[in-house]
């Protein structure tokens, strides 16, 4: 047991509070609605993951967590002062940043100012698919959902700073002050303790793999005779546990596990999307713009030789490079629709994770007017590595073909903060966890050179992070 506290908010910060509170208050009832308010203190290094694991007991189901690989930013977040969930489905990228900008717009803010990924923040994703009619299996989620939590722990470039968000009505009264300090209180004197009951799998079972492999093998007979140049299929594992999946637990095995890549938490109600993902769909700092262009894939190598050259053939490989350049022309295309330069390396690099390599290329581009990060998500989403090639078509085929309800999986997941800053990632390689059950995705992009049983392959290594932290078998 550790204690997480060994740090106290000097009284300096909180009359700066009370005040900052009460401007929030009296612009709640002059502007005759609500206001967010919220404060901004440096704290003491703190573990993200304990700040996580003591929340468990009064924000279960209101959490979320995420780390970027070079770890800039690591953010746990705790209760909700607000949800957004928009219902407008064909518009929800713009819908979801109108509500956000409302709310942001008249809020309060003191403390540490303009600091990236502290303040107002908003955490959350969208679905793959906003057309795919949602099954029982994602209803916690819908087609997009994300909170600005109570309490919130960052650490921006090793620095560690904790924010505290409050909406305050017009009928409020600073008594709310007192509750939410109180609740501070109680999280931060709280003890970190990740559980011995560790959860053992009972079974492992993969979902009709004999009919995505035909499913397969007709998209590529597809492929060959019509317009249609790569769709991206996935297929689903599930497990059954003993005892109850603790969220905090898998992320600190992902954390361990997958360096580099992004680690992610989302909970509602009794549900959780977990994950570790490689693959960045934008960030935004600045005006600065980032993207990745992810396809091609293949195993690592058991000793450094055998991975040289695995990581040499996949560099080579005309049927992976093909694969690549859709998405690498795709987001290319984007980021210049809006930038006015864009960096875009000749040829791919290998990005080596540690259970696959994969071509990489990584986009910057400096924006040439003000452009949200949900603008460049509407743009950029799904991009061909996990949709295909055109793109409306390809989503169309995947609702029609694919067996499983993607939900998340493969969707846009990620935070923005009040001044515009924000980084989402691609939610692959993941797992939507339901107590004792846990479902896993793997997908993969088939072209025209594509084998049923080589897709068929590939996607067995892209179970393996999630497998990995669960406990599950890998067939190694
Ligand atoms: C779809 C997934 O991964 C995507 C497909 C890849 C491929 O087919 O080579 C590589 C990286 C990802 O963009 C997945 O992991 O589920
Ligand atoms: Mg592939």
């Amino acid at each position: 047991m550790e204690r997480i506290g060994g740090f106290f908010l000097a009284i300096s910060h909180e009359t700066e509070l009370i005040e900052g509170l009460k401007a929030a208050l009296d612009e709640a009832k002059r502007k005759k609605h609500k206001i967010l308010f919220s404060e901004v203190v440096e704290v003491d290094n703190i573990s993200p993951l304990s700040f996580y694991q003591v929340g468990r007991e009064q924000y279960i189901g209101e959490r979320f967590f995420w780390q970027d690989p070079n770890k800039d930013i690591i953010i746990a977040g705790l209760g909700k002062v607000e949800k957004i969930q928009v219902s407008a489905a064909d518009s929800r990228f713009m819908e979801v940043e109108a509500s956000w900008t409302a709310l942001i717009e008249n809020a309060v803010k003191t403390g540490i100012l303009e600091k990236e990924g502290t303040g107002p923040l908003l955490f959350g994703g969208f679905s793959f698919d906003h057309n795919k009619s949602n099954s029982l299996l994602w209803d916690q989620f819908g087609d997009n959902l994300f909170y600005i939590p109570a309490f919130m722990l960052s650490i921006v470039k090793g620095q560690a700073y904790l924010t505290t968000n409050l909406i305050c009505s017009p009928e409020d009264h600073v008594q709310l002050f007192i509750k939410m300090i109180n609740e501070r209180d109680t999280l931060l004197s709280g003890s970190v303790n990740f559980g011995n009951g560790h959860h053992e799998i009972i079974e492992q079972r993969e979902i009709a793999p004999e009919h995505w492999k035909y499913t397969v093998a007709n998209t590529i007979e597809e492929i060959k005779g019509t317009d249609l140049k790569k769709l991206v299929l996935a297929r689903e594992m599930r497990l059954i546990f003993n005892h109850s999946v603790l969220s905090e637990q898998v992320l600190q095995k992902l954390a361990v596990e997958q360096q580099t890549s992004f680690v992610f938490s989302l909970e509602t109600g009794s549900d959780c999307f977990i994950g570790a993902s490689p693959e960045r769909l934008i960030k935004k700092t600045g005006n600065e713009m980032f993207s990745t262009c992810l396809a091609g894939s293949i195993a690592r190598g058991k000793t450094k030789q055998e991975d040289d050259r695995l990581g040499y053939e996949l560099l080579h490989d005309q049927k992976n490079l093909v694969e690549h350049q859709y998405v690498v022309s795709m987001i290319g295309e984007a980021m210049k629709s809006v930038c006015s330069s864009v960096n875009i390396p000749k040829a791919p690099a290998l990005m080596k994770n540690r259970h696959i390599q994969h071509l990489y290329t990584p986009v910057k581009g400096m924006c040439n007017r003000f452009v949200s990060i949900f603008e460049m998500i509407e743009k950029l989403h799904p991009t061909p590595a996990l949709g295909g090639l055109p793109k409306e078509k390809a989503v169309r085929r995947i609702r029609e073909v694919e067996q499983l309800e993607r939900g998340f999986y493969s969707g846009p997941i990620g935070w923005t903060d009040s001044y515009g800053n924000g980084e989402f990632a691609v939610a692959i390689r993941s797992a939507l966890l339901q107590g004792k059950e846990a479902s896993l995705f793997a997908g993969c992009g088939i072209v025209e050179d594509s084998t049923p049983e080589g897709e068929y392959n590939e996607t067995s290594i892209k179970f393996k992070p999630m497998l990995s932290a669960l406990g599950g078998n890998l067939h190694e």
